[in-house]
């Protein structure tokens, strides 16, 4: 039997407009259960507001939403309450209350509890009062809320924002862990750097609208790469490769000549020069530089 791959997100046509400001203009995506999907885009391109329609948090204009192939919208959300975990822009947390009893909020399984105490790391405050919490402890308790009970479908807004490097591999690891044993996630980050270690797909939103949807896969491939070379004589070795036409940078130590060129004519200019190659490399633009470029000409 063909092994179909269930649709756990599926939105079409959606619109969202904010008085006679137009948010979100007609947004469609879809992606299937189990993998690590990054929603990313510009300030303001409209991230959170697709994440907040996702849950039925705010109404819309047109369009419709889908998880697991039932209904969302502000008066249908039981597939959210009963399958997605989420945490959108700051997690709402009573003062008075500690880090556990906000768990219990969202589950009656201490087993969960403890489970997602460990994981991330936050046994040693977990019984005080949240007022006492950091700013990253705090953000860790929204995660850990949105993680408790092992929802099908986890939607995470900025969820580094404010951790330590530390918390930030930790959550980085554990959403791997969790994505291998089924479990979705949405999540958005500007830190594009962490989201290309663990993601499997970007969704690129700008000015209210979906401007890509590629696997990583897919922009790995379409990636640039580029040279890097040291020399004995940098600043001459600039001069003379940019005389030849190349475009080149210096970066620190290292000169990098954008995109693939032929080796043998630019080995010959340099060492033409009488000027030494210390070292060369090949490089692959990363997914902030893939990003931005696909933003630019996007624009264009
Ligand atoms: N309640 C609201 N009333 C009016 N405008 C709003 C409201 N909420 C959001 N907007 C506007 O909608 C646009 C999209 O906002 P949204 O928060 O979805 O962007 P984002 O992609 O999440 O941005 P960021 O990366 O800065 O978090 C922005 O221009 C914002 O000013």
């Amino acid at each position: 039997m063909e092994h179909v791959q269930e649709k756990i997100v599926q939105v079409t046509g959606l619109r969202k407009t904010f008085g006679r400001r137009v948010v979100l203009r007609e947004v469609n995506f879809e992606f299937s259960a189990g993998k690590i999907i990054g929603l990313v885009g510009p300030n303001g391109a409209g991230k959170t507001t697709i994440m907040k329609a996702l849950l039925g948090l705010i109404s819309t204009d047109a369009g419709d939403v889908q998880i697991l192939g039932q209904p969302v919208s502000v008066n249908t959300h039981t597939v959210v309450t009963q399958e997605v975990g989420a945490l959108i822009e700051r997690p709402a947390i009573y003062p008075f209350l500690s880090g556990w009893q906000h768990l219990q909020v969202m589950t009656t399984s201490t087993t969960q509890m403890a489970w997602v105490v460990k994981a991330l790391q936050m046994e040693d405050y977990i019984h005080y009062p949240a007022k006492r919490y950091s700013l990253g402890m705090k953000q860790k308790l929204g995660i850990a809320m949105a993680l408790v009970d092992h929802p099908r479908l986890v939607i995470l807004d900025e969820p580094m924002n404010g951790l330590d490097p530390q918390s930030v591999k930790r959550l980085r690891h554990l959403i791997v862990q969790l994505a291998q044993t089924g479990t979705t996630f949405l999540i958005s980050s500007h830190i594009l750097s962490e989201l290309a270690k663990i993601i499997d797909m970007v969704i690129l939103i700008d000015q209210g609208q979906v401007l890509l949807q590629r696997t990583m896969t897919q922009l790995q491939a379409s990636a640039h790469h580029s040279l890097v070379i040291r020399t004995t004589e940098n600043p001459r070795a600039l001069r003379v490769l940019l005389h030849a036409g190349y475009s080149v940078t210096r970066r620190h130590d290292d000169l990098i000549v954008a995109k693939s060129v032929a080796l043998t004519p630019l080995l010959r200019t340099i060492l033409g020069a009488h000027i030494q190659i210390l070292n060369m490399d090949q490089q692959q633009e990363d997914l902030e530089t893939v990003l931005l470029g696909l933003l630019a000409e996007g624009k264009r």
